[in-house]
C-alpha cells in the first residue's frame, strides 16, 4: 500500500532488489535505477532519495550533481564506508543505516566461513568427489574449534554474536579493541581476554575474526606485519570489509605457507578482477558478500532502509542514522 505523501517522491537506488524486496520500495516510492547514482535525464520531479543497494560510491559530487535536491541516503546495509558521511553532513543530507537487524546472519556467515576452513568443508566436498578415492582418506586432518582460542578484532554488535557463536563451539575468546569491554561483557563471553595491542591477538589466536568497520584508522589494518605475527598454521576470517587486509600480502602468507588459511565474505574491489592473486592462492574460501543475504534479514533491512527514508521526508527521528544528531546540532 502506497504510503500516503510519500508515494511519488522520486528515489535513486544503484541497483534494483529482487522482485519481492523492490515491490515494497515501489509500494511506497517511486524508485529509478540508476547505476552510479548518475542523475537519470528527464526526471518527472526532483529526486529527493538515494537509496543505496549496492555499494556504488556516494560522493559529495555525486550529491551535487541532483542540485541540492536530495533530502536522504539510505544505506541498504550497517557498514557506509562507500558513503561520504562528513560530504552529506556539510549539505544537510541525512544519512541511515541498517544496524542490529543484521547481526545474527552476518556472525552466521563468519562462523560459516570458521567451520568451512577448519573442518576443510570445500576442499573435503571436491575430494568427495574425486574418483581416485577409492578408500577412506585416513590421512585427512583438519584444525578444531573446540579447544581453540578465537580472536576478535572489534567486539561490536556483529562481534559480540560472532563470539557467543565460538563460545558454544567451546572456543576461549580474546578480543581487540581500543577501549576494554566492561566486566559483565567479558564475563558473559567466558572471561574473554582483552588484548591491548593487534600485535597481542594475533600471536594467541588460532582464529582471528575481522569484525570491524572500515575507517581511516582500520583500513589495511592488516598486512605483511601483522600476518607474520600470526600463530603457525593460524586462519584468518573476514565479515568487515575487504580493504581491512592487504589482500596481495595475504595471497603471498597463503602462497608461502606462511598463513593457515583466509576466509573472507568481502573484497576490495567486489567482485576481485579476473586474475587477481586472492583468487589463485591456496586455503582461501571467498563468498560475494553475503553476510546478510538471508531471506529473514535482507526483508528487516530494507524496512529498516525504508523506515529511515519515510522519517527523514517526514521530519521525525530516524530509526538509525549515524548523523542525524550531529545536523540537529547544526542546525539548532
Ligand atoms: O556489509 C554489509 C553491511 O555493512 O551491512
Amino acid at each position: 500500500m502506497a504510503a500516503s505523501g510519500t508515494s511519488r517522491v522520486l528515489v535513486v537506488q544503484d541497483a534494483a532488489f529482487p522482485a519481492e524486496l523492490q515491490a515494497a520500495v515501489d509500494a511506497r516510492f517511486r524508485p529509478v535505477i540508476s547505476p552510479g547514482f548518475a542523475p537519470p535525464p528527464g526526471l518527472p520531479e526532483p529526486a529527493q532519495v538515494l537509496l543505496s543497494a549496492s555499494h556504488d560510491a556516494v560522493t559529495g559530487d555525486v550529491l551535487d550533481a541532483f542540485g541540492g535536491t536530495i533530502k536522504v541516503v539510505s544505506n541498504f546495509g550497517v557498514g557506509y564506508d562507500h558513503i561520504d558521511e562528513a560530504a552529506c553532513t556539510e549539505r544537510g543530507v541525512l544519512l541511515g543505516n541498517t544496524p542490529n537487524v543484521l547481526t545474527a546472519a552476518t556472525a552466521e556467515m563468519a562462523l560459516a566461513l570458521l567451520l568451512a576452513h577448519a573442518r576443510r568443508v570445500v576442499e573435503g566436498d571436491a575430494r568427495s568427489r574425486d574418483p581416485s578415492l577409492t578408500r577412506i582418506d585416513t590421512s585427512w586432518m583438519s584444525k578444531q574449534v573446540a579447544g581453540s582460542t578465537v580472536g576478535i578484532v572489534g567486539l561490536g554488535r556483529i562481534g559480540h554474536a560472532v563470539a557467543t557463536r565460538c563460545l558454544a563451539f567451546g572456543a576461549s575468546i580474546a578480543y581487540h579493541q581500543r577501549h576494554r569491554a566492561p566486566p559483565d561483557q567479558e564475563a558473559s563471553l567466558g572471561d574473554a581476554a582483552w588484548c591491548e595491542t593487534l600485535h597481542a591477538l594475533l600471536a594467541s589466536s588460532d582464529f582471528v575474526v575481522l569484525c570491524c568497520s572500515c575507517t581511516a584508522e582500520t583500513r589495511g589494518l592488516i598486512s605483511s606485519a601483522q600476518l607474520s605475527c600470526m600463530r603457525p598454521g593460524a586462519v584468518l576470517v573476514n565479515v568487515g570489509r575487504g580493504a581491512l587486509v592487504d589482500q596481495e600480502a595475504v595471497a603471498l602468507a597463503l602462497e608461502r605457507g606462511a598463513l593457515g588459511g583466509y576466509a573472507t565474505d568481502v573484497t576490495d574491489p567486489e567482485p576481485l578482477p579476473e586474475g587477481h592473486a586472492l583468487l589463485r592462492a591456496p586455503r582461501c574460501i571467498i563468498t560475494p558478500h553475503t553476510g546478510s543475504a538471508t531471506v529473514r534479514t535482507r526483508k528487516a533491512m530494507l524496512d529498516l532502509a525504508l523506515a529511515n527514508i519515510a522519517a527523514a521526508l517526514a521530519s521525525s527521528t530516524m530509526p538509525a542514522s549515524p548523523n542525524q544528531d550531529a545536523l540537529a546540532s547544526k542546525t539548532a
